[in-house]
């Protein structure tokens, strides 16, 4: 009997846990529960309210499009956002509703607000009222007549016109003004914060369009109507927090001492001694302090990446493939408050004292479930996967550290196929970023690809995230301690592991996808090859996406008129004539992080090479197709993968010849 186990279709069974949202009193806990719905091709989303002591469950929202519950500091009230369907005759209005209910009343919900998107929320302490960033400024329906950068964003479309704009939401009246700051012409809002004095309204915003990685954090003074400026030309998250005696700012980011390599870091400003240096709390523990581990069973959510209680500062941070839960003070250093074991702190909300605090957490074979701490205690309230997962065989991911041939240690996975698969071959998996990490994350293509006998091998070579900094810094190198990091990982693994040298394959996104390109122009290894969402070319990509021109010119050291032969040098396109490897390119129509001509390019190349090449175009998808794309698109996807890898590695391909030259004779 074939053992029951994921496949592209089982996305279908994933409950997406997100957003778990406390109460003021630490009495219950709001969050959101998305499912994949691969009929209807949508992800349908409710609200639901947790009771912390009994466990018991009630829905406050039956959606299908709710999401994100924000709870007021009066722990009556909470905001939530609706998505709305808007057919082509309503194009150009809202596709969110900002909306407002009481935790008592399930169902009963106010319209306070219609937006094209809600970058972030902050509750005045008196519950009355919102700050806001809003999106504002659609493009033309038609020609787009465009002066601005960038012309796209990935996820976004067209955001020539739109900027991102502070704004003061009166949640009864729905009544809304701007939040005027000083001299800011154009504004990209980044994240917005009320102290817990009700008297200042903090914002991070972007100001300079060709350098919208430059952000400057403004404090407005409510009874004056006067914003100042507090710091400038900061980069990173850019996620702010005020203290609880309303004085200091936590802002998570950096001010690029190794480029977009940096870590996040929290640095505390005084807003009451103007230009002094900010305090950074986080210097010490040299790691990123956010989490960025790789999984495709998220959902978005509203949640703030630091929260700052009475007992000190949370963030999560990427450590070794895992994210546990942090706090630290000013004067003092981080410790770890949640310590997820072999798994990932995803998001987190506490109460004011700081004595409870509602997360989620996932690992590499359970997707994310709500937990609760009180000081030290964790218990796990929800059980939303349980009952599918138990009818399913997953494996484990073995964990395996190499050293380097430079003498650093350098950490790997090998998920096995569920016992009782056939063994078909292997792959080895690249994830993007490149400062992300693979880890503990759940990731169901991973279960996917193990449930059809391919055993799949992923490390976080250097360039990656959950260690120093200097280990994510490979600037100007991409292509050098990269990519020997991960071709020793495959003679590591060879070896250690018994897999079949003839019998690899090689695939990854983004710049996972580059170093999939890059791999395949530089060894004839692999007996296939995936690479998605990638990047072949560096000087296109410099003009071409939302981020290009500052990405490229940081990352890889040269733009189209400096440095142009490094560009070149660093562009797997350049060696496109050596490839060897069938590959198969998969792209989305709407990717603008990397644009379509990246895997056009690619695929011209190979084709004229006389590769075995197939392209893949999904419409209407973006960078975000493997991890939030629609479901069908997703399907196909990992079906596509599959094929591909049965036709080299399983020999589908030429098991079919025969069954039709036998046929025939
Ligand atoms: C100019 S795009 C560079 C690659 C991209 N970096 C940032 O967006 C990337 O690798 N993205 C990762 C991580 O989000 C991915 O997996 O898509």
């Amino acid at each position: 009997m074939t053992a029951r186990v994921l496949t592209p279709e089982t996305l279908r069974n994933i409950v997406l846990v997100s957003n778990p949202a406390i109460t003021p009193d630490g009495g219950k806990i709001l969050y959101t529960v998305a499912r994949i719905n691969i009929d209807a091709d949508t992800y349908e989303s409710s609200i639901s309210l947790l009771d912390v002591a009994t466990g018991f469950e009630e829905p406050l929202q039956q959606g299908p499009s709710d999401s994100c519950p924000i709870p007021a500091p009066n722990g009556r009230h909470y905001v939530f956002i609706r998505r709305v369907e808007r057919d082509r005759k309503q194009r150009g209005q809202p596709g969110l509703e900002l909306r407002f209910a009481s935790i008592d009343r399930p169902g009963a919900s106010r319209l306070i607000a219609r937006v094209h998107g809600l970058v972030s929320v902050s509750w005045s302490p008196d519950s009355l009222r919102l700050a806001a960033a809003i999106p504002v400024g659609l493009p033309d329906e038609d020609v787009k007549v465009v002066e601005t950068l960038p012309v796209w964003f990935n996820g976004k479309g067209f955001i020539y016109k739109t900027q991102v704009k502070p704004f003061i939401v009166d949640v009864y009246s729905g009544y809304m003004e701007e939040i005027k700051l000083d001299d800011v012409k154009w504004m990209q809002v980044a994240d917005i914060a009320w102290s817990p004095d009700g008297r200042k309204i903090a914002v991070t915003v972007s100001r300079v369009m060709e350098k919208p990685y430059l952000r400057d954090l403004y404090v407005y003074y409510l009874d004056e109507d006067r914003a100042e400026l507090v710091a400038e030309k900061l980069s990173g998250f850019g996620e702010i927090v005020w203290s609880p005696d309303s004085r200091y700012i936590a802002y998570l980011g950096h001010r690029r001492e190794r480029g977009f390599a940096t870590h996040n870091k929290i640095l505390v400003f005084d807003t009451e001694d103007r230009g002094s240096e900010p305090e950074c709390l986080t210097c010490s523990l040299d790691r990123n302090a956010v989490n960025t581990a790789n999984s495709d069973v998220r959902f978005s959510s509203c949640l703030k990446k630091l929260q700052w209680t009475r007992k000190g500062i949370l963030f999560v941070a990427s450590d070794h493939g895992r994210a546990p839960l942090y706090s630290v003070e000013p004067g003092s250093e981080p410790t770890i408050v949640i310590d997820p074991g072999e798994g990932v702190v995803d998001e987190f909300s506490a109460t004011p004292d700081g004595a409870r605090i509602a997360y989620t957490r996932m690992t590499a074979t359970e997707p994310r479930e709500v937990y609760v701490s009180d000081g030290g205690n964790a218990r796990r309230l929800t059980r939303h996967n349980d009952t599918w997962l138990s009818r399913y065989k997953l494996s484990k991911p073995e964990k395996f550290v190499f050293k380097a041939s430079d003498g650093v240690e350098v950490e790997g996975w090998i998920l096995r196929p569920p016992e009782g698969v056939e063994e078909k071959g292997w792959v080895l998996y690249i994830h993007g970023g490149p400062k992300t990490m693979f880890g503990y994350g759940f990731m169901h293509e991973f279960h996917v690809l193990a449930g059809r006998g391919y055993t799949v091998v992923y490390t976080n070579p250097r360039g990656s995230d959950g260690y120093s900094e200097e280990f994510a810094d490979i600037r100007c190198r991409y292509g050098e301690r990269d990519y020997q990091d991960l071709m020793e990982a495959v003679e590591y693994v060879i070896e250690r592991y018994r897999l079949p040298r003839d019998k690899a394959a090689v695939m990854g996104g983004s710049y996972g996808g580059f170093m999939t390109n890059w791999i395949i122009g530089h060894t004839d290894l692999f007996k296939a090859a995936v690479t998605m969402r990638s990047i072949s070319n560096w000087i296109s990509m410099y003009g071409t996406t939302d981020i290009g021109w500052y990405f490229v010119e940081d990352q890889i050291c040269c733009t189209p008129w400096r440095n142009f032969e490094h560009c070149w040098e660093k562009s797997p396109l350049k060696y496109a004539d050596r490839v060897k490897t069938p590959t198969l390119i998969i792209h989305s129509n709407e990717d603008y992080r990397c644009w379509l001509d990246q895997a056009l390019q690619l695929y011209t190349a190979l084709k004229l090479h006389g590769v075995e090449t197939r392209l893949a175009i999904f419409p209407n998808e973006n960078h975000d197709l493997s991890r939030s794309g629609k479901p069908k698109h997703r399907v196909k996807r990992l079906q596509l993968i599959l094929e591909w890898l049965d036709e080299h590695l399983a020999g589908k391909k030429e098991e079919e010849k025969a069954g039709r030259e036998a046929g025939n004779a």
